[in-house]
């Protein structure tokens, strides 16, 4: 069974705005609400691609509710810790280009964290859990560390999909797969990367360090794959963006939902790819059809 885990779920607040200014009156062209936060997408996306999952995390108040429910009558096992106060709601604000605030989150005590770290003890060798997100500042910097060690001496393989030092705290575990954009990969080493050889020669450190796979995503320009085997790119069609929030979300989702079924990590780096531009390329996240006319065009060439 797959496992995602959003600590720090959100509302989306997808704002349109011909323009925007600051410090005066903006009205909106058209709003859309979405549940988010990045466990919450992967379990989403992997839903629509055939993939079942349960969504774990901390949820609470209405905004905990909308989201519960969304899930629900999206058909999605959903089996959230509840907190006392509102999940959060991250603006994302679209005028030509995209702007993000994200919040804080509710508080979380240390029983609703025993909680949900007794549910994770409950997974058995062969489950795989998504620890994707933020962690929330009432958590220990270290709560990724933990549920990945858990995980490690469970046989339960993880995928992680954070940044700084919550990730690089999880490398000796061994995880399967690592996600981090290219700005992400370049805060771990204090570098900047911003050409596909820099992504593939920082991406071939985190190898050496324990972890099994790295997809480094780099949006328009597509993105590299690293394991100790292989350095793949893949390049992206060119479309229309529309808004990239959960695009690597998707990538996350789509390489799942391919390689649980076929253990390809090529095909699975083709399907995670074509499911982020053509999450980039629609207003929600993408559906199975559209990842799907984008896997042809997905162009796979092996770089080392
Ligand atoms: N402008 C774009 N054109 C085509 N594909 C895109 C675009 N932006 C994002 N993508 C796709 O989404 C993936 C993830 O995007 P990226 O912005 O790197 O991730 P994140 O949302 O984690 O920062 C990319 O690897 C690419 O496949
Ligand atoms: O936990 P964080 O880092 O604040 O990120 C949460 C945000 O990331 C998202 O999951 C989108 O992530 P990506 O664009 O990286 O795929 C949003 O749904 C959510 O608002």
């Amino acid at each position: 069974m797959i496992y995602t885990c959003t600590l720090n779920p959100s509302i989306d607040y997808l704002i349109q705005l011909e323009e925007f200014q600051l410090g005066s009156l903006n009205r909106s062209k058209e709003t859309q609400l979405f549940p988010g936060g990045k466990g919450i997408n992967v379990s989403r996306v992997m839903k629509r691609l055939g993939t079942e999952s349960t969504a774990l995390g901390f949820a609470g108040g209405f905004t905990g509710d909308y989201i519960q429910n969304f899930l629900h009558s999206e058909l999605i096992t959903a089996d959230f810790i509840e907190v006392q106060d509102n999940t959060r709601i991250n603006v994302k604000l679209k005028t030509g280009m995209e702007t993000e605030i994200n919040a804080s989150g509710p508080a979380i005590t240390i029983e609703q964290q025993e909680q949900l770290i007794t549910k994770i003890r409950q997974l058995k060798k062969g489950d795989l859990l998504v620890l994707a997100g933020s962690i929330p500042s009432s958590l220990p910097l270290t709560f990724y560390r933990n549920l990945t060690e858990i995980c490690k001496s469970a046989g339960v393989e993880t995928v992680i999909d954070t940044t700084g030092p919550a990730l690089e705290e999880t490398f000796q575990f061994e995880p399967l797969l690592i996600k981090p954009n290219h700005h992400e990969l370049g805060d771990l080493f204090r570098a900047k990367v911003s050409t596909v050889n820099e992504a593939a020669y920082f991406g071939k450190k985190l190898i050496g360090l324990g972890v099994r796979n790295v997809i480094v995503s780099m949006a328009g320009e597509g993105a590299v794959f690293i394991n100790e085997d292989q350095v793949l790119r893949a390049s992206v069609p060119k479309g229309i963006l529309k808004n990239s929030v959960g695009a690597g979300d998707s990538v996350v989702a789509g390489f799942l939902a391919s390689y649980t079924k076929q253990s390809d990590y090529e095909e699975a780096f083709r399907a995670g790819t074509a499911a982020g531009s053509a999450t980039a390329f629609s207003h929600d996240l993408c559906t199975k059809e559209e990842a799907e006319k984008l896997l042809e065009q997905v162009k796979i060439e092996k770089i080392g």
